[in-house]
């Protein structure tokens, strides 16, 4: 994909988060790989429902920052992926209620989210719960490190999801089902709901070829 179209598919997509209320005022962020190994980078600041495809920050294959906004203040967070994971080609981070919620409860930090639906394991794997981590901080990043690119999802505690994909559409992807699985999990919590056992899971695993952090 070209430059000029990938910053134009970063905006569109990130203004459609922001429309159906996946994160709000001037929360998230968002980062894709450019075709010569760069990255593009939505400013610190800005609101997911405005992003200007013009003014986008970008790096270098190196790692500097070469024009457009000042990036992100969570730099940190997605450069981790970028360096543990070599499938990753974008980088989305909301402030998504219903995950945000869970993220209060009681969980396992193994797996925030229990297996529910076949979408939710074939998008997300196992999404790690991270403690709580005050914005920007680039402990965050080392905390996704540490995972050794074995989680493509990951959950800041009190405060948002974090996933990775092989392009914007798939991170956007993503992070959606992220939402919407914490979403049944909370609608669905205390009622003795039956999510899928460990059989269906290792059904999905096998039949779509999963990468799956056992
Ligand atoms: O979600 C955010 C911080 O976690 C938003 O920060 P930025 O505006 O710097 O991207
Ligand atoms: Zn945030």
């Amino acid at each position: 994909m070209s430059e000029a179209a990938l910053r134009e598919q970063i905006c569109l997509l990130a203004k459609s988060l922001f429309d159906r209320g996946l994160t709000h005022g001037s929360t998230g962020n968002i980062s894709a790989r450019t075709e010569d190994g760069g990255l593009l980078v939505s400013p610190t600041g800005t609101s997911f429902g405005r992003l200007d495809p013009a003014r986008l920050a970008r790096f270098d294959a190196a790692g500097a920052h070469v024009d457009g906004d000042k990036p992100t203040k969570e730099m940190p967070l997605h450069t981790a992926f970028y360096d543990t994971r070599g499938t990753a080609g974008a980088v989305v981070h909301l402030h998504s209620c219903h995950s945000v919620a869970l993220s209060m409860l009681e969980a396992d930090e193994e797996d925030f989210l229990p297996p529910l639906t076949p979408y939710g394991v074939m998008l997300l794997g196992r999404v790690k719960l991270l403690p709580f981590f005050l914005p920007g901080d680039p402990a965050m990043g080392e905390a996704v490190r540490g995972l050794a690119g074995k989680r493509s999802a990951v959950m800041l505690a009190n405060h948002g999801p974090v996933v990775a994909g092989k392009d914007v559409e798939a991170a956007c992807n993503a992070v959606e089902e992220l939402e919407a699985t914490a979403k049944l999990a909370l609608m669905t919590r205390g009622m003795g709901a039956r999510g899928l056992d460990g059989g269906q899971v290792q059904a999905l695993v096998s039949k779509f070829n999963l990468e799956w952090d056992a």
